[in-house]
């Protein structure tokens, strides 16, 4: 068995890790905790997320900086479902010993540092560890992640866009002189679980937000490869993100020729699911799936893509499973997807 803490575990993201580390076969939870003065600390997980009623056995501890190095040369493996600058600032401790290092947060998939300072609003000072950590999107880069010892899992809407947009880019089949256009609506856990009005049910809509600014935005750039426009919104549901990705095509590119592709770069991957029509959030939502669809307008050569998944699941934490598995040597989905 692989022992295994979670930082952040009373969060939406924390409590999902703890729920499918539960689960997993080969892998036992050891230490679930939270900030050193947080209010929830000494609760129980089942006290704070009633779907996690059964987990009585999880106290949340209080992390006091002097236990990372512990953490760190005790543990195999150590998730971070933290603010960036907690991930940011505990790093370099936490990874210098022997377990390998899954966080959740934005601190590290941004190589850039002044890209990095400018959408985070502080600086980037743990360089060596940003040098080391691989990025985490497991249907890419499963070699480099199986040999991490620090994995920048990637943000929510930076996955549903990139595995729509990546075997496109990959293949070359995009028009270079027209940005890719990605609107996407996520559900209100993709903004945490502290109370804001922003979020609260009655101020709770649909709207544009962060729009041609969003920290997202380099994200999706740097890993893609070429420039998009990206604009979120926040819907008024809990959870799930629906990506809607339109790209011109280079002429001459068919539907035929975009099966192919989705169904080359995909059929194998088991988390990625190729609809025959396109997704619904309630298809992914609870799921660590990811679902596409595609249709292109052959006359004018534009396609559009649908891309669906559970933010806290696909986007957060079941994708940092994904990662943790790989680096420890198991099947990427050990844990996740049963039958
Ligand atoms: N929600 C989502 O869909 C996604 C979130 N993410 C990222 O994952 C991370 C966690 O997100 P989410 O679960 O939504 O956040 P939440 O706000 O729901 O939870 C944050 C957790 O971190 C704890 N925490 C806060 N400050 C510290 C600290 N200094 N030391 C230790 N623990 C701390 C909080 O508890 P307490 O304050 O009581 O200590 C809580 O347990 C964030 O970086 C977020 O950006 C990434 C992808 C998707
Ligand atoms: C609805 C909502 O507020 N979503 C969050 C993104 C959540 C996520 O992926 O977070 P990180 O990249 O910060 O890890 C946002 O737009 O800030």
């Amino acid at each position: 068995m692989f022992n295994v803490a979670v930082i952040g575990a009373s969060g939406y993201t924390g409590a999902q890790l703890v729920s499918l580390i539960s689960g997993h076969p080969q892998m036992s939870l050891q230490h679930v905790l939270v900030s050193e003065n947080s209010q929830d600390a000494g609760k129980t997980i089942a006290q704070l997320h009633g779907n996690l009623a059964h987990l009585t056995q999880h106290v949340l501890e209080p992390l006091a900086p002097h236990r990372l190095a512990e953490l760190a040369n005790a543990m195999d493996a150590v998730f971070l479902a933290t603010p960036h600058e907690a991930s940011h600032d505990w790093m370099a401790e936490l990874s210098a010993g022997k377990a390998k290092v899954f966080d959740l947060s934005g601190a590290f998939r941004l190589k850039d540092t002044e890209v990095f300072a400018k959408h985070y609003g502080f600086a980037h000072t743990s360089e060596a560890c940003l040098e080391q950590a691989v990025y985490g999107l497991a249907e890419y880069n499963s070699e480099a992640i199986k040999q991490a010892d620090i994995v920048a899992v990637p943000g929510c809407y930076p996955t549903a866009s990139l595995l729509a947009l990546k075997p496109l880019f990959n293949a070359g089949v995009l028009d270079e002189s027209v940005r890719p256009i990605v609107n996407a609506v996520s559900g209100v856990s993709g903004a945490g679980r502290k109370a804001s009005l922003g979020t609260s049910f009655y101020e709770v809509s649909l709207q544009a937000y962060g729009v041609l600014g969003h920290r997202h935005t380099p994200e999706i750039e740097s890993h893609l490869g070429t420039p998009v426009i990206f604009t979120p919104h926040l819907g008024n549901f809990k959870r799930g993100i629906l990506a809607t990705v339109t790209v011109k095509l280079k002429s001459g590119t068919s539907q035929t020729a975009l099966d192919k592709l989705y169904s080359d770069v995909y059929g194998e991957q088991p988390v990625v699911r190729l609809r025959e029509s396109f997704p619904k959030i309630d298809d992914v939502a609870h799921t660590p799936y990811c679902d596409l669809h595609w249709k292109v307008d052959e006359q004018s050569g534009y396609a559009v893509i649908t891309s669906a998944i559970d933010n806290v699941m696909k986007g957060a934490a079941s994708q940092a499973m994904q990662c943790a598995n790989l680096a420890l040597g198991l099947a990427a989905t050990e844990g996740l997807i049963h039958g």
